[in-house]
């Protein structure tokens, strides 16, 4: 088990991790999410004793991992696979962490199996591809036989075939009653591979939930309808009918509308009232990665500026709802029904599970420089 209570890591100005709480369980997969930057890497570092934390705590098993007994053994972990003695074939440099771990060498050949790399023991690892020295750094962490196992990435550059395997491997550790620590950017592998899931944005929580209460949760229903093409009345009076009987609408790229908080039938209903012909009226599932999208974009770090959602941010301050304040619609509902709207927060977000602090421990003071998970990003959130 990793217990988290309060941790805080600051580099300077820069607040990289900010009063994160939660408990990574044994015999389940337990993804960590986060956009580019929002602190994986830097909370993961900190469990495993690489980095100190500004305040705060983290535990392997009862123990700051520093003083954790025969910690090589309890503890396993990919964080970075290029940090691999290059001159060294993979069998030597698994063999050089066994011997400074007390592991026997025998170990080094069933490592060397377990990742698919038993042909390759003897090649120097400076000709591995990207997929081989991931799995190199995976025989790594596995040489141990820990119970605790932490992987950042660990499907970078892999190819599917890669994948499935590391889905496969991570799920079957778990199912030994290992505890399973997994960072990724990508909602839709963490879908299917964790039982779990850990959500980060500028190093603050944002969901600590499980993957089936954030399906139930997130998973919300949309309809799309189409108003004909070159006819931009059509659209806005729809729009207008639609957010007047209390719909949630936005603008989707091909000028089709989403809708949601109204049926379809009435969707119908409403566009035939307002005289508008429909070139669409279909039934739609936002996908988990929409989901997990809108619950971090007001937290992504770095943004190409030719992306649609560069204008999307979500302001600092209370939750946009629609029709609020900022969201000026070019014609708005009665009763204050905005159109176009603000962007959604997912319906029902699930809120960070609130874990007892140990004793003697000090909540970390709040600080204007703490991170927002809706602020749009400043420069100094890159230094
Ligand atoms: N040693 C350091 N000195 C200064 N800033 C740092 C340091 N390490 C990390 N940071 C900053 O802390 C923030 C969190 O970085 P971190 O690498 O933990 O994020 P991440 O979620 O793992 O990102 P990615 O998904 O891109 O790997 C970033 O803004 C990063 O620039």
């Amino acid at each position: 088990m990793i217990e988290a209570y309060g941790l805080t890591k600051r580099y300077g100005a820069k607040t990289a991790v900010y009063n994160l709480s939660f408990q990574v369980r044994p015999g389940a997969v337990t993804g960590f999410l986060g956009p580019n930057g929002s602190g994986k890497s830097t909370t993961m570092r900190m469990i495993l004793g690489l980095d100190e934390p500004t305040s705060g705590q983290v535990t392997v098993g009862g123990y700051n991992f520093r003083n954790l007994p025969n910690a090589p053994r309890q503890v396993g972990a990919l964080l970075d696979a290029k940090a691999v003695h290059s001159g060294r074939n993979a069998r030597n440099h698994l063999l050089s962490l066994a011997q400074l771990s007390g592991i026997p060498a025998r170990r080094v050949d069933e490592v060397l199996g377990v990742v698919g790399l038993q042909e390759v023991g003897s090649k120097r690892s400076k000709g591995f591809s990207l997929g081989m020295g991931q799995r190199l750094g995976i025989a790594a962490a596995l040489l141990g036989d820990p119970q605790v196992l932490l992987f950042d990435e660990p499907v970078n550059g892999l190819d599917p075939e890669g994948i499935l395997w590391v889905r496969n491997l991570m799920k079957r550790l778990a199912s030994e009653g290992r505890t399973v620590f997994v960072s990724s950017h990508l909602m839709s592998e963490m879908a299917q591979t964790a039982d779990h899931l850990i959500v980060i944005g500028r190093g603050q929580m944002m969901a600590d939930t499980s993957v089936d209460n954030f399906i139930a949760q997130n998973s919300v229903g949309f309809a799309r309808v189409r108003t004909p093409d070159g006819e931009p009345e059509q659209r806005e009076k729809l729009g207008a009918a639609l957010a007047a009987a209390g719909g949630q609408v936005q603008p989707e790229e091909d000028g089709a509308l989403r809708v949601t908080g109204v049926p379809l039938p009435q969707i119908s209903d409403l566009a035939h009232g307002a005289d508008v012909r429909l070139w669409e009226l279909s039934p739609h599932q936002a996908s988990l990665e929409e989901a997990y999208m809108r619950m971090t974009q007001g937290a992504v770090d770095y943004r190409s500026t030719a992306d649609q959602r560069t204008g999307l941010q979500t302001p600092a301050g209370p939750p946009a709802g629609y029709g609020a304040p900022g969201g000026a619609p070019p014609y708005g509902a009665p009763g204050g029904a905005g159109y176009p709207p603000q962007q959604p927060q997912p319906q029902g977000q699930p809120q960070p599970q609130q874990y007892a602090p140990p004793q003697g421990w000090q909540a970390p003071p709040a600080q204007a420089a703490a991170p927002t998970t809706t602020a749009a990003p400043t420069p100094e959130d890159h230094r």
